[in-house]
């Protein structure tokens, strides 16, 4: 009798081949996901070489997104990383999707100087993060602080002018005033003094955030741990990372000792005052330690001064480059302060024009050209594709700012494009994007335009300004660099005539 339970051979080996088939399908459709097009790779490195060259990365991938599109996918070692620059599919990303890509990826550099993430900037996305960045916004960083803080910019800016009154007729160098004044004014507002050595600090400050921010072989083989402990980076980071920390607990230590000793608890006047009262108050989820305060006094540093100092002195270059919009902006500043004689904060409001300058300046010169990189936390489809969890994603700002298709003339220094008022700093509108988007937008907005505006406006109103050499307006150089903040590359020399002399207080 015929085994019933068996099939007879054809038929058995057309039902094998068809499982095979639809398994294969299976497979390649389920293991291989639709990836955004990107650049063709090699083994082991993927798309590095597509980066090779002189060009900025900023540069590059923009160039490289022309060919293939506004989401570009680049494999760099074993990391997936995504390029975004259209309006559209940014919005996806920071508004949409923003939980998805709230946090930032594990960059081995940054967990030294961050102590181990747990400063604002680069805190992974849950608890912590949003308990000290509620911490930042709710108290640190607020209207009200950044008004407390005037006094601190009225007296520093007013010595520069007292300074450059006593240089006028003579080369500046514009670069170096700017960066110092942007510093002092920032180690006053978070730690309440200029520390010993400012020099020796500040260097200490952008080495740390420059290596932090800079290639580090190991950020591209996560899985290969000898990356991770090894390299002269390492050596180097620790060192500069040990003296910084040193002056920081130092900081904390003699604040402590001045509240026991005087035993009383007076005003808050700088960022640590506030800090050290949330901690001994206690009454925190998650208590903060003396490394989660120095973490985010560093981030004051880090995030707050090579960026404004880049902003102030770009918009500065913009103003040489175009003496018409200078011309109108220290008119402005100067029919505002006429009476008063003095360049105060209340009158800042009135600055339209100035404002719109400082605008037009980040639109142009944002000092972070691709944001700060966010990672996925699980598989998502943006514009369509496959993005999967652990990927890295770069908005790219400066290609937003510059798109022809939303900006007319984008190369165009035009301070009017955003006089009506109609695009704001907070990432509300995705052709414009220099203080991020969504959960993780900048927190130090107010704070950093106010000390932009404040130190610009006293500038325009105390000086006329002209470039050395005889050097002509259009043959300024504006090549740029990418260190912590995308600045330029020359210091900006510049030679101050006296329009009015300081006011006298
Ligand atoms: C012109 C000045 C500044 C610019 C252009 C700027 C830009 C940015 C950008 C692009 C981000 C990333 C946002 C995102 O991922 O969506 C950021 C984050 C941040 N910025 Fe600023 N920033 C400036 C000034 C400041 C200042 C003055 C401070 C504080 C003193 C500050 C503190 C921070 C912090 C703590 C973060 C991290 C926020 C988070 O991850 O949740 N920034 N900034």
């Amino acid at each position: 009798m015929e085994n019933q339970y068996f099939l007879p051979f054809p038929t058995l080996f057309a039902f094998l081949l068809f499982l095979f088939m639809v398994l294969t399908l299976w497979r390649k459709t389920k293991s291989k996901p639709n990836l955004p097009p990107g650049p063709w790779k090699l083994p082991l490195i993927g798309s590095m070489h597509h980066l090779a060259g002189p060009s900025l990365l900023h540069h590059r991938v923009t160039e490289l997104a022309r060919k293939y599109g506004p989401i570009m996918h680049l494999q760099l070692g074993q990391v997936t990383n995504i390029f975004i620059s259209s309006p559209e599919i940014a919005r996806e990303v920071m508004k949409t999707h923003d939980l998805i890509f709230a946090t930032r990826p594990s960059l081995v550099a940054v967990q030294l100087v961050t102590y181990n993430f747990t400063d604002i900037a680069f805190a992974p996305y849950g608890d912590y993060w949003r308990q000290i960045k509620k911490i930042c916004t709710m108290e640190l960083l607020t209207a009200k602080r950044v008004q407390l803080f005037a006094p601190i910019r009225q007296e520093e800016v007013s010595k520069v002018i007292t300074d450059i009154t006593s240089n006028v007729g003579s080369t500046i160098n514009f670069t170096n005033v700017l960066t110092s004044l942007t510093y002092k004014i920032l180690s006053r507002s978070t730690i309440g003094k200029i520390l010993k050595g400012e020099e020796g600090f500040i260097r200490a400050v952008m080495d740390l955030t420059e290596e932090g921010a800079g290639f580090n072989l190991a950020d591209f083989y996560p899985s290969i741990k000898l990356f991770r402990m090894f390299g002269s980076l390492k050596h180097k980071l620790k060192r500069i990372h040990q003296q910084v920390d040193k002056m920081m607990q130092n900081v904390i230590d003699d604040r402590r000792a001045t509240k026991r000793e005087s035993g009383v608890d007076d005003e808050e006047r700088d960022i640590v005052d506030v800090l050290l009262r949330i901690q001994e108050q206690g009454d925190l989820q998650l208590p903060l330690t003396d490394d989660n305060i120095k973490a985010v006094i560093f981030d004051m540093f880090s995030a707050g001064s090579d960026s404004s100092a880049a902003t102030t002195i770009w918009t500065m270059s913009e103003l040489l480059k175009n003496p018409s919009v200078m011309e109108k902006a220290q008119a402005e500043v100067r029919q505002v302060f006429k009476k008063k004689g003095q360049v105060d904060e209340e009158g800042m409001e009135e600055l339209h024009y100035l404002k719109a300058a400082v605008k037009e300046t980040l639109r142009l010169h944002a000092p972070g050209p691709l944001v700060v990189p966010r990672e996925c936390t699980e598989n998502c489809v943006i514009a369509g594709y496959d993005i999967p969890a652990k990927s890295r994603i770069n908005v790219n700002s400066w290609a937003l700012g510059r798109d022809p298709e939303y900006w007319t003339e984008p190369e165009r220094y035009s301070p009017e494009r955003f006089l009506d008022g109609s695009i704001d700093h907070k990432g509300n509108n995705f052709t414009y994007l220099p203080f991020g988007s969504g959960r993780r937008l900048c927190p130090g907005i107010l704070f950093g335009l106010t000390n932009i505006e404040f130190i610009l406006a006293n500038l325009l109103y105390y000086f006329d300004w002209k470039l050395p050499n005889g050097l002509q307006p259009e043959d300024l150089d504006m090549t740029e660099v990418f260190g912590s903040a995308a600045r330029r590359k020359n210091d900006l020399l510049v030679i101050p005539f006296q329009y009015l002399p300081p006011a006298v207080n």
